[in-house]
């Protein structure tokens, strides 16, 4: 049992804040069950010794933080390709650089990416990549939990270059992960410019029959809605309703060039949308993803990073902040973005089917955090991924006062090294 003692702040799930309280974590057969209250070793009878305890004085506890769009091994391509819109940022440089990745590299960008994710609070993240297997395999060596997809495109991957192989593939990485405390796995037919109509519907078929999600780029740039608009008449997302995809097991990142109609497409069909406002903004995908009609609609909305090659770092405390002030500034009107309407985002799960029961504490001795007026405040356009002090993600304390304890820290150089080894291939 792990118990947090003398927290000065606990921000739960529904935003509601605690002061001054105790924080119980206990590892139950059926889950993680939370008790929050005063002097709880005297009121729940606790034996020390049964106890990991962990000081919580001038820190803030706060749900984990949730990464609803990523690419996670992409850490291996960071800083590669900068400053370019994403066609060209796509053709040019990330897809002949990710030709020369094996499924070692992918593992070691894997972990590099956990750990990243880890030092900044993120607990849970929902992923498409090459190579599943090997981001599956670092998520539980370091203690994660994630959404975790198979990825189709039509020319193939890296991994498999026979479309027909790879669904198959997918099938069988669906299977070996079904059960799987940690990891969920999904099918990502990666966008509607790189998957035939096909391959959308025997995604959805498969998502259907092992009730998984179905993750997918969806509507990103003007030039996505304007090429498939000349070739068909049909934007992305009316596309992607016609041929009987969209549902509430579909995960949409982007989102960026809807209209008011499609909006409501997606709230009609209860799609979830991963808006990752730092990646849109860095490629230029023009356009801001349409908060507020999303909203006042009713669509799920949630946060993610994309990939380090585009955003350029996990942390989803810049993330939120970013959030908010981009739909301020595109409305002209501060109110836009408020603060529990991005915490809420940050800290949603349920898109991904999985319980939030994780505990990140921020370190708040620090100058840029001081004073508290509002701590929510503080979190959301004060603080940022290095402001995280300690992580507790389904049960276990996997980093404590900045230091993982999830892996013998001595690792970590060799890890540095590897990626160093690994980054050579790569041509700029
Ligand atoms: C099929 S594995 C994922 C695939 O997606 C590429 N990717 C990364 N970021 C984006 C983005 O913003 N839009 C479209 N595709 C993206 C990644 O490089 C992999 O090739
Ligand atoms: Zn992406």
């Amino acid at each position: 049992m792990i118990l947090i003692k003398n927290l000065s702040y606990l921000i739960d799930k529904d935003l509601k804040v605690y002061e001054n309280c105790d924080v119980l974590i206990k590892k139950e057969e059926d889950g993680i069950k939370k008790i929050v209250g005063k002097n709880l070793i005297e009121k729940e009878n606790l034996n020390k010794s049964d106890l990991k305890i962990i000081d919580g004085k001038n820190k803030a506890g706060m749900p984990g933080l949730v990464n609803t769009h990523t690419h996670i091994p992409m850490t291996l391509l960071r800083g590669i390709a900068d400053d370019m819109r994403l066609e060209e940022w796509l053709r040019e440089k990330i897809w002949p650089n990710e030709a020369k990745l094996t499924k070692e590299d992918v593992y070691y960008g894997s972990l590099l990416g956990c750990l990243e994710m880890l030092r900044f609070g993120v607990t849970i993240f929902n992923d498409m990549y090459f190579f599943a297997e090997k981001v599956a395999e670092a998520t539980k060596e370091i203690g994660l939990r994630g959404v975790i997809s198979f990825p189709i495109i039509d020319v193939g991957t890296p991994e498999c270059e026979n479309r027909d192989k790879l669904i198959r593939m997918a099938e069988n990485f669906i299977k070996k992960y079904k059960e799987d405390k940690l990891i969920k796995p999904a099918i990502a037919p990666h966008a509607p410019y790189t998957c035939s109509e096909e391959t959308y519907k025997e995604c959805k078929e498969i998502a259907d029959n092992y009730g998984t999600l179905l993750h997918t780029h969806l509507s990103e740039t003007r030039y996505e809605v304007v090429e498939m608009e000349n070739k068909i008449g049909l934007r992305p997302i009316e596309y992607l309703e016609k041929i009987g995809v969209l549902d509430n097991n579909v995960i949409a990142a982007h989102c960026v060039w809807v209209t008011k109609e499609e909006v409501r497409k997606l709230a009609k069909h209860k799609v979830k949308v991963s808006h990752c406002p730092i990646s849109n903004m860095k490629l230029a995908s023009g356009g801001v993803m349409p908060l507020i009609e999303m909203l006042n609609d009713g669509v799920e909305i949630t946060i993610g990073t994309d990939g380090v090659a585009s955003n350029n770092n996990l942390d989803m405390l810049e993330e939120i902040k970013v959030c908010s002030i981009l739909h301020k500034a595109h409305r002209w009107d501060a109110t836009v973005g408020d603060i529990d309407t991005v915490l809420k985002m940050a800290f949603n799960s349920d898109a991904l089917g999985i319980e939030n029961n994780d505990i990140v504490l921020i370190d708040l001795t620090a100058p840029h955090l001081r004073p508290i007026h509002n701590i929510k405040s503080n979190i959301v356009y004060s603080a940022n991924g290095n402001d995280v002090d300690t992580v507790i993600a389904n049960g276990e304390v996997l980093m404590e006062n900045k230091r993982f304890k999830c892996i013998d820290e001595k690792f970590l150089d060799k890890l540095y090294e590897k990626v160093d080894k690994i980054k050579e291939k790569f041509s700029c």
